[in-house]
């Protein structure tokens, strides 16, 4: 699938591939290079192979201050997920944050507020496209979440197939949308009550809940919840258990599982943008990450 075809020049131009060995095939150590494999990616995405676990990538999110979901991180986070998809050294990747104490402040505001329709859409189309690539994968996606992961970090979290989560009382996670005066998407919904259920689903997105670690793990959003220090080792360690299973079977039993979901997001991908850019163009929706927004910096002080 060319995710590159229709971005914008100065986004292609972000992601020229990174200077690498000539032949180092992602995860195999590059004729004549001796210091092993090669890292790749782009300003705000970093994708080194785990040196202490075959065919396993780990892709740090760099977006500071928050990894929000701008459109540029979300082009990137797209591509670096295909070369990791094609290259077939590649059997897992653990999904993790380099901006400390935050996983993904979810999507980017400013993508949305006081932007035209044609952005909006083009920016959903990018939305939709992370989630339904992430969901699917074939490879296995693992999430160590170390730091808050409201609303779209929380969909990323719970796209992946495993979420370990450090045992910090301020990296709540959940989608948060109606505290913002909006609204989480229907697919956004689907998956949360695919894990946690449909009555805790409802009830914790009716009123925005961010679950702190102890209760993430009790409703079940999380997997896993393991002191900060422990996330990326507990990480690596389920996925040592996941790739102890043969790759086609997992990945045929994932699809099973998951596709029905998927399926209901691209039978109506153009419905939902066009769904997404008439809701969030409304005044009293764009008076309300106003007023968002203005919060967030009023906190600052
Ligand atoms: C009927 C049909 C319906 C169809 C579907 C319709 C609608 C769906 C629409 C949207 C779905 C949205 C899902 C989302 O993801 S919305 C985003 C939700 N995110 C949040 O609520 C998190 C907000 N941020 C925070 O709470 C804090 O920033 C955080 C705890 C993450 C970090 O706090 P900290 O104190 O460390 O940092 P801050 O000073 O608050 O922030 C630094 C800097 O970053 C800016 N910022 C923070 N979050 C975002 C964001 N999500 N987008 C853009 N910018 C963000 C913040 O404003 C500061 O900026 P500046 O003042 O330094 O310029």
């Amino acid at each position: 699938m060319a995710l590159t075809v229709g971005l914008r020049p100065l986004t292609r131009a972000l992601l020229r591939p990174w200077a690498r060995v000539p032949g180092a095939a992602l995860g195999r150590p590059a004729a004549g290079s001796g210091d092993g494999v090669r890292c790749f990616g782009s300003p705000r995405v970093l994708v080194e192979p785990d040196p202490a676990a075959v065919g396993v990538a780990v892709m740090k999110m760099r977006n500071p201050p928050v990894n929000s979901l701008s459109l540029e991180f979300l082009t990137e986070l797209l591509i670096s997920l295909e070369k990791l998809e094609n290259d077939k050294t590649f059997r897992g990747i653990i999904i993790t944050s380099d901006c400390p104490g935050i996983f993904s402040a979810g999507l980017d505001l400013l993508e949305m507020y006081g932007r035209d329709p044609a952005h909006c859409a083009e920016y959903w189309k990018a939305v939709q496209e992370l989630w339904l690539r992430v969901y699917l994968s074939n490879l296995v996606v693992i999430g160590a979440i170390n730091g808050i992961s409201p609303a779209g970090g929380c969909l990323l979290s719970l796209s992946c197939d495993y979420r370990v989560l450090a045992n910090n009382p301020k990296y709540a996670i959940g989608l948060n949308e109606t505290l913002l005066g909006i609204i989480a998407p229907f697919w956004f919904k689907d998956v949360l009550v695919n894990t946690i259920g449909h009555r805790a689903a409802e009830r914790a997105l009716q009123l925005g809940f961010l679950f702190p670690p102890s209760d993430a793990l009790q409703v079940g959003i999380v997997d896993q919840v393991v002191p900060e220090d422990q996330v990326q080792s507990t990480a690596r360690s389920v996925m040592a258990q996941w790739l102890a299973i043969p790759d086609h079977a997992r990945q045929l039993t994932k699809n099973l599982v998951r596709k029905p979901t998927a399926d209901r997001l691209l039978q109506q991908r153009d419905a939902d943008i066009q769904n997404f850019v008439r809701f969030i163009s409304r005044d009293s929706i764009q008076k309300s990450l106003h007023v968002y927004l203005e919060k967030l910096k009023q906190k600052k002080g």
